[in-house]
């Protein structure tokens, strides 16, 4: 298995809510490549970015269906950690072992959901991400979020690589 870019950010930027591997009380997001690219079939050969969530009951809407907040914070980590697994790759990097502080660290500048049909409580969530666009410091994801294989939201994040001011606020 390839390995998960946040267990690749260096300790100051591993506190998020969402995708911090240092944050308990979080969601710890795990994204990591599900394809290369080197594949034979059409969806072999396009590189995608993959996330899995299960929620918890303290993640409920309503009795049997996902919060929606809940939905965009997945989406959220998915796209900057797909951003972080691009810009890591396009500038050589490799990530070496299972973990280390070697990725380049992406936060989110938009951040679009499309709620497509009510996220049912209880199945993985799935998502997959494309990378759409890399220019400079902006790397610009669309993702697919699916459960049962069904798909429940889409979304793009346009993740911009994390400033330093962030790191003095933190
Ligand atoms: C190893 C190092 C550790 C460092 C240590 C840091 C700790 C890192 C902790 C990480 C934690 C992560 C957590 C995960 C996900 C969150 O939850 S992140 C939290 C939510 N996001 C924020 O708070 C971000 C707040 N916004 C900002 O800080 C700044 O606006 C940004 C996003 C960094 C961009 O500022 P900037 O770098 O000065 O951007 P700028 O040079 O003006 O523009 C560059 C390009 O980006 C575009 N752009 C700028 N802002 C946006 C935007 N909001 N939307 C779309 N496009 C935009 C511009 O149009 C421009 O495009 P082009 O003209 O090149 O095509």
């Amino acid at each position: 298995m390839e390995p998960a870019i946040q267990d690749h950010y260096p300790d100051d930027a591993a506190a998020c809510y969402g995708c911090g591997r240092l944050n308990d009380q979080g969601l710890q997001l795990k994204t990591r490549w599900v394809s290369d690219g080197s594949g034979e079939t059409a969806t072999e050969t396009e590189s995608a970015t993959e996330t899995v969530f299960t929620p918890r009951p303290e993640h409920t809407a309503m009795p049997g269906f996902v919060y929606g907040g809940l939905v965009a914070s997945v989406i959220d980590c998915s796209g900057t950690g797909s951003a972080s697994l691009a810009a890591t790759r396009d500038r050589g990097i490799d990530l070496v072992g299972e973990t280390g502080s070697d990725a380049v660290r992406f936060v989110t500048g938009t951040l679009e959901v499309r709620y497509q049909r009510p996220t049912p409580m209880g199945p993985p969530l799935v998502v997959r991400g494309r990378i759409a666009e890399v220019k400079g410091r902006k790397v610009t994801v669309e993702l697919t979020m699916t459960a049962n294989g069904e798909t429940v939201a889409t979304g793009r994040v346009i993740a911009l690589e994390a400033p330093d001011t962030m790191r003095a606020a933190g």
